[in-house]
Protein backbone atom coordinates (compact mmCIF):
# COMPACT_ATOMS: atom_id res chain seq x y z
CA UNK A 1 0.00 0.00 0.00
CA UNK A 2 2.63 2.31 1.06
CA UNK A 3 5.86 1.96 -0.88
CA UNK A 4 9.40 2.71 0.43
CA UNK A 5 10.76 5.51 2.07
CA UNK A 6 10.39 8.64 -0.24
CA UNK A 7 8.37 7.28 -2.72
CA UNK A 8 4.37 7.74 -2.64
CA UNK A 9 3.42 7.10 -6.22
CA UNK A 10 2.28 8.99 -8.70
CA UNK A 11 5.33 11.27 -8.98
CA UNK A 12 5.12 12.34 -5.29
CA UNK A 13 8.12 11.74 -3.07
CA UNK A 14 7.89 11.92 0.70
CA UNK A 15 10.33 10.85 3.30
CA UNK A 16 9.35 8.97 6.32
CA UNK A 17 6.75 6.25 5.03
CA UNK A 18 8.28 2.90 5.20
CA UNK A 19 6.55 -0.63 4.56
CA UNK A 20 7.68 -2.49 6.81
CA UNK A 21 5.40 -6.22 7.47
CA UNK A 22 5.81 -7.91 10.63
CA UNK A 23 3.99 -11.05 11.16
CA UNK A 24 1.34 -10.68 14.40
CA UNK A 25 4.11 -12.65 16.48
CA UNK A 26 7.12 -9.84 15.57
CA UNK A 27 4.76 -7.00 16.27
CA UNK A 28 3.75 -8.30 19.69
CA UNK A 29 7.52 -9.00 20.69
CA UNK A 30 8.58 -5.75 19.26
CA UNK A 31 6.10 -3.85 20.99
CA UNK A 32 6.77 -5.45 24.34
CA UNK A 33 10.84 -4.92 23.90
CA UNK A 34 9.79 -0.98 23.20
CA UNK A 35 7.54 -0.29 25.84
CA UNK A 36 9.91 -2.40 28.54
CA UNK A 37 13.04 0.07 26.93
CA UNK A 38 11.12 3.32 27.15
CA UNK A 39 9.24 2.63 30.27
CA UNK A 40 13.19 2.68 31.55
CA UNK A 41 14.73 5.52 29.79
CA UNK A 42 11.31 7.58 30.87
CA UNK A 43 12.12 6.73 34.54
CA UNK A 44 16.09 7.71 33.97
CA UNK A 45 14.78 10.92 32.70
CA UNK A 46 12.27 11.79 35.15
CA UNK A 47 15.38 10.44 37.83
CA UNK A 48 17.50 13.05 36.19
CA UNK A 49 15.24 15.98 36.78
CA UNK A 50 14.68 15.06 40.35
CA UNK A 51 18.15 13.60 41.53
CA UNK A 52 19.75 15.13 44.44
CA UNK A 53 22.47 12.46 44.54
CA UNK A 54 26.22 13.04 45.64
CA UNK A 55 29.12 13.40 42.74
CA UNK A 56 30.13 10.05 42.81
CA UNK A 57 27.07 8.34 42.42
CA UNK A 58 26.15 10.61 39.23
CA UNK A 59 29.37 9.86 38.25
CA UNK A 60 28.58 5.86 38.41
CA UNK A 61 25.05 6.95 36.62
CA UNK A 62 27.01 8.26 33.70
CA UNK A 63 29.12 5.06 33.22
CA UNK A 64 25.86 2.66 32.83
CA UNK A 65 23.98 5.52 30.95
CA UNK A 66 26.80 5.11 28.32
CA UNK A 67 27.33 1.75 28.65
CA UNK A 68 23.39 1.32 28.02
CA UNK A 69 23.75 3.81 24.60
CA UNK A 70 26.72 1.92 23.57
CA UNK A 71 24.33 -1.23 23.58
CA UNK A 72 21.53 0.34 22.14
CA UNK A 73 23.64 1.50 18.65
CA UNK A 74 25.72 -2.16 18.45
CA UNK A 75 22.56 -1.64 15.50
CA UNK A 76 20.58 0.87 14.66
CA UNK A 77 17.82 1.56 11.74
CA UNK A 78 18.97 2.45 8.54
CA UNK A 79 17.10 5.96 8.62
CA UNK A 80 17.70 9.24 10.89
CA UNK A 81 14.20 8.79 11.82
CA UNK A 82 11.74 6.11 12.66
CA UNK A 83 8.71 7.23 10.22
CA UNK A 84 5.90 5.60 9.78
CA UNK A 85 5.74 2.17 9.23
CA UNK A 86 3.03 0.15 7.63
CA UNK A 87 2.24 -3.48 7.44
CA UNK A 88 0.24 -4.35 3.87
CA UNK A 89 -3.01 -4.61 6.19
CA UNK A 90 -2.52 -0.82 6.47
CA UNK A 91 -1.55 -0.98 10.25
CA UNK A 92 0.65 1.44 11.36
CA UNK A 93 3.23 2.31 14.06
CA UNK A 94 4.17 5.93 14.66
CA UNK A 95 6.40 5.01 17.33
CA UNK A 96 9.36 7.70 17.04
CA UNK A 97 6.16 10.47 17.01
CA UNK A 98 6.60 12.81 19.68
CA UNK A 99 3.63 12.18 21.69
CA UNK A 100 2.64 8.80 20.79
CA UNK A 101 5.43 7.19 19.85
CA UNK A 102 6.00 4.03 21.85
CA UNK A 103 9.78 4.16 20.74
CA UNK A 104 10.21 7.57 22.17
CA UNK A 105 10.91 8.18 25.53
CA UNK A 106 10.07 12.18 25.02
CA UNK A 107 6.52 10.62 24.58
CA UNK A 108 4.66 11.04 28.16
CA UNK A 109 3.32 8.69 26.65
CA UNK A 110 -0.05 9.77 25.01
CA UNK A 111 -2.90 6.38 24.18
CA UNK A 112 -5.14 7.34 22.48
CA UNK A 113 -9.17 6.33 22.35
CA UNK A 114 -11.47 7.00 19.71
CA UNK A 115 -15.20 6.68 19.41
CA UNK A 116 -17.61 8.18 16.71
CA UNK A 117 -17.91 11.72 17.97
CA UNK A 118 -14.37 11.87 19.88
CA UNK A 119 -10.63 11.35 20.36
CA UNK A 120 -8.89 11.29 23.86
CA UNK A 121 -6.33 10.44 26.02
CA UNK A 122 -5.09 10.33 29.83
CA UNK A 123 -1.87 10.31 30.59
CA UNK A 124 0.95 11.99 33.36
CA UNK A 125 2.56 15.29 32.53
CA UNK A 126 6.05 15.08 35.06
CA UNK A 127 8.95 16.70 36.21
CA UNK A 128 10.17 16.71 32.17
CA UNK A 129 7.72 19.00 30.99
CA UNK A 130 7.92 21.68 33.19
CA UNK A 131 7.58 25.53 32.64
CA UNK A 132 6.50 27.50 34.99
CA UNK A 133 7.25 26.16 38.97
CA UNK A 134 5.05 23.09 38.89
CA UNK A 135 3.15 24.08 35.77
CA UNK A 136 3.15 22.16 32.37
CA UNK A 137 5.25 23.61 30.20
CA UNK A 138 2.81 25.67 27.61
CA UNK A 139 4.48 24.47 24.37
CA UNK A 140 4.16 21.08 25.59
CA UNK A 141 0.52 21.72 25.76
CA UNK A 142 0.17 22.74 22.37
CA UNK A 143 2.34 19.55 21.06
CA UNK A 144 -0.43 17.79 23.06
CA UNK A 145 -3.17 19.40 21.37
CA UNK A 146 -2.13 19.17 18.30
CA UNK A 147 -1.87 15.57 18.38
CA UNK A 148 -5.18 14.84 19.55
CA UNK A 149 -6.41 17.55 17.13
CA UNK A 150 -5.02 15.71 14.23
CA UNK A 151 -5.49 12.29 15.08
CA UNK A 152 -9.01 13.22 15.96
CA UNK A 153 -9.39 14.95 12.36
CA UNK A 154 -7.43 11.83 11.09
CA UNK A 155 -9.30 9.02 12.77
CA UNK A 156 -12.75 10.96 11.38
CA UNK A 157 -11.22 10.21 8.02
CA UNK A 158 -9.82 13.65 6.93
CA UNK A 159 -5.87 13.78 7.96
CA UNK A 160 -4.27 16.60 7.32
CA UNK A 161 -1.02 18.24 8.37
CA UNK A 162 -1.29 21.53 10.86
CA UNK A 163 -1.80 25.02 9.36
CA UNK A 164 -2.72 26.78 12.20
CA UNK A 165 -3.10 25.56 15.81
CA UNK A 166 -5.07 28.29 17.99
CA UNK A 167 -4.43 27.81 21.40
CA UNK A 168 -6.26 29.41 24.77
CA UNK A 169 -4.38 28.98 27.75
CA UNK A 170 -7.68 29.90 30.10
CA UNK A 171 -5.72 28.66 33.66
CA UNK A 172 -2.27 27.37 34.69
CA UNK A 173 -2.03 23.12 34.12
CA UNK A 174 -0.28 21.77 37.40
CA UNK A 175 2.25 19.17 36.60
CA UNK A 176 0.49 15.62 37.03
CA UNK A 177 -2.52 13.70 35.21
CA UNK A 178 -4.45 15.28 32.32
CA UNK A 179 -7.24 14.51 29.85
CA UNK A 180 -6.94 15.56 26.22
CA UNK A 181 -9.47 15.77 24.38
CA UNK A 182 -10.26 16.54 20.39
CA UNK A 183 -13.19 15.77 17.80
CA UNK A 184 -13.62 17.11 14.28
CA UNK A 185 -16.09 19.88 14.01
CA UNK A 186 -16.53 19.82 9.62
CA UNK A 187 -14.44 19.36 6.80
CA UNK A 188 -14.25 21.77 3.44
CA UNK A 189 -12.14 19.99 0.71
CA UNK A 190 -9.05 19.51 1.97
CA UNK A 191 -9.68 21.48 5.51
CA UNK A 192 -10.51 20.07 8.27
CA UNK A 193 -11.52 21.96 11.34
CA UNK A 194 -10.78 20.38 15.23
CA UNK A 195 -11.51 21.59 18.43
CA UNK A 196 -10.34 20.00 21.43
CA UNK A 197 -9.17 20.80 24.69
CA UNK A 198 -7.04 20.08 28.34
CA UNK A 199 -8.43 19.07 31.59
CA UNK A 200 -7.11 18.23 34.91
CA UNK A 201 -9.79 17.26 37.89
CA UNK A 202 -10.54 20.79 38.12
CA UNK A 203 -11.94 20.99 35.29
CA UNK A 204 -10.64 22.65 31.65
CA UNK A 205 -7.39 24.43 31.41
CA UNK A 206 -6.13 24.93 27.87
CA UNK A 207 -8.60 24.77 24.60
CA UNK A 208 -7.59 24.72 20.84
CA UNK A 209 -8.49 25.10 17.42
CA UNK A 210 -7.05 23.79 14.04
CA UNK A 211 -7.26 23.83 10.46
CA UNK A 212 -5.67 20.22 8.91
CA UNK A 213 -4.75 20.40 5.64
CA UNK A 214 -4.36 17.92 3.34
CA UNK A 215 -1.13 18.65 1.64
CA UNK A 216 -0.38 18.30 -2.17
CA UNK A 217 1.77 15.30 -1.95
CA UNK A 218 -1.26 13.18 -0.35
CA UNK A 219 -4.28 15.00 -2.37
CA UNK A 220 -2.62 12.72 -5.59
CA UNK A 221 -3.21 9.51 -3.20
CA UNK A 222 -6.14 10.02 -1.40
CA UNK A 223 -7.54 7.22 -1.66
CA UNK A 224 -5.19 5.33 0.06
CA UNK A 225 -5.09 8.04 2.79
CA UNK A 226 -7.92 8.16 3.73
CA UNK A 227 -8.54 4.03 4.01
CA UNK A 228 -5.82 3.81 6.09
CA UNK A 229 -6.23 1.07 8.55
CA UNK A 230 -5.34 1.38 12.65
CA UNK A 231 -2.59 2.10 14.58
CA UNK A 232 -0.40 -0.73 16.35
C1 LIG B 1 -1.12 7.41 4.29
C2 LIG B 1 -0.46 8.75 4.48
C3 LIG B 1 -1.29 9.71 5.29
C4 LIG B 1 -0.85 11.11 5.02
C5 LIG B 1 -1.89 12.09 5.41
C6 LIG B 1 -1.39 13.47 5.25
C7 LIG B 1 -1.10 14.23 6.26
C8 LIG B 1 -1.39 13.71 7.56
C9 LIG B 1 -0.33 14.13 8.53
C10 LIG B 1 -0.53 13.83 9.79
C11 LIG B 1 -1.81 13.26 10.25
C12 LIG B 1 -1.58 12.17 11.17
C13 LIG B 1 -1.77 12.23 12.46
C14 LIG B 1 -2.05 13.46 13.13
C15 LIG B 1 -1.19 13.48 14.25
C16 LIG B 1 -0.54 14.49 14.70
C17 LIG B 1 -0.76 15.88 14.42
C18 LIG B 1 0.57 16.55 14.30
C19 LIG B 1 0.68 17.00 12.92
C20 LIG B 1 1.87 17.84 12.70
O1 LIG B 1 2.65 18.09 13.55
S1 LIG B 1 2.10 18.41 11.15
C21 LIG B 1 3.60 19.35 11.28
C22 LIG B 1 3.39 20.81 11.40
N1 LIG B 1 2.79 21.35 10.19
C23 LIG B 1 3.51 21.55 9.09
O2 LIG B 1 4.70 21.31 9.03
C24 LIG B 1 2.77 22.10 7.90
C25 LIG B 1 3.70 22.84 6.96
N2 LIG B 1 2.93 23.44 5.91
C26 LIG B 1 2.55 22.75 4.85
O3 LIG B 1 2.88 21.59 4.64
C27 LIG B 1 1.66 23.46 3.88
O4 LIG B 1 1.81 24.83 3.99
C28 LIG B 1 0.17 23.10 4.06
C29 LIG B 1 -0.03 21.57 3.80
C30 LIG B 1 -0.33 23.47 5.47
C31 LIG B 1 -0.66 23.86 3.05
O5 LIG B 1 0.01 23.73 1.82
P1 LIG B 1 -0.78 23.53 0.48
O6 LIG B 1 0.22 23.65 -0.64
O7 LIG B 1 -1.55 22.28 0.53
O8 LIG B 1 -1.73 24.78 0.54
P2 LIG B 1 -2.45 25.53 -0.61
O9 LIG B 1 -1.71 26.78 -0.89
O10 LIG B 1 -2.79 24.60 -1.75
O11 LIG B 1 -3.81 25.98 0.15
C32 LIG B 1 -4.87 25.08 0.31
C33 LIG B 1 -5.91 25.75 1.20
O12 LIG B 1 -5.41 25.78 2.54
C34 LIG B 1 -5.30 27.13 3.03
N3 LIG B 1 -4.09 27.22 3.83
C35 LIG B 1 -2.83 27.03 3.41
N4 LIG B 1 -1.98 27.10 4.42
C36 LIG B 1 -2.72 27.31 5.53
C37 LIG B 1 -2.41 27.45 6.89
N5 LIG B 1 -1.14 27.37 7.31
N6 LIG B 1 -3.42 27.64 7.76
C38 LIG B 1 -4.69 27.70 7.34
N7 LIG B 1 -5.06 27.57 6.06
C39 LIG B 1 -4.08 27.40 5.17
C40 LIG B 1 -5.26 27.99 1.80
O13 LIG B 1 -5.73 29.30 2.08
C41 LIG B 1 -6.15 27.23 0.85
O14 LIG B 1 -7.50 27.48 1.20
P3 LIG B 1 -8.60 27.77 0.07
O15 LIG B 1 -8.63 26.55 -0.81
O16 LIG B 1 -9.89 27.98 0.84
O17 LIG B 1 -8.13 28.98 -0.63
Amino acid sequence: MVAADGDRGAGVTVRGYFNEDLSPAELEHRTRVADDLTADVRRLVSATVLTDTDDDSVAEARRHIAAATAALQRRTLDSDHFGIRYNSDGSRRHWGNAMVGRRNPIAPPMVLHHDAERTWAEFELGAQYEGPGGLVHGGVLACVLDQVLGSAAEHAGAPGMTGTLTIRYRRATPLGPVRAEGRLDRVEGIKSYATGSVSTADGVTVEAEGVFILPRWARAADGDIRTAGGDA
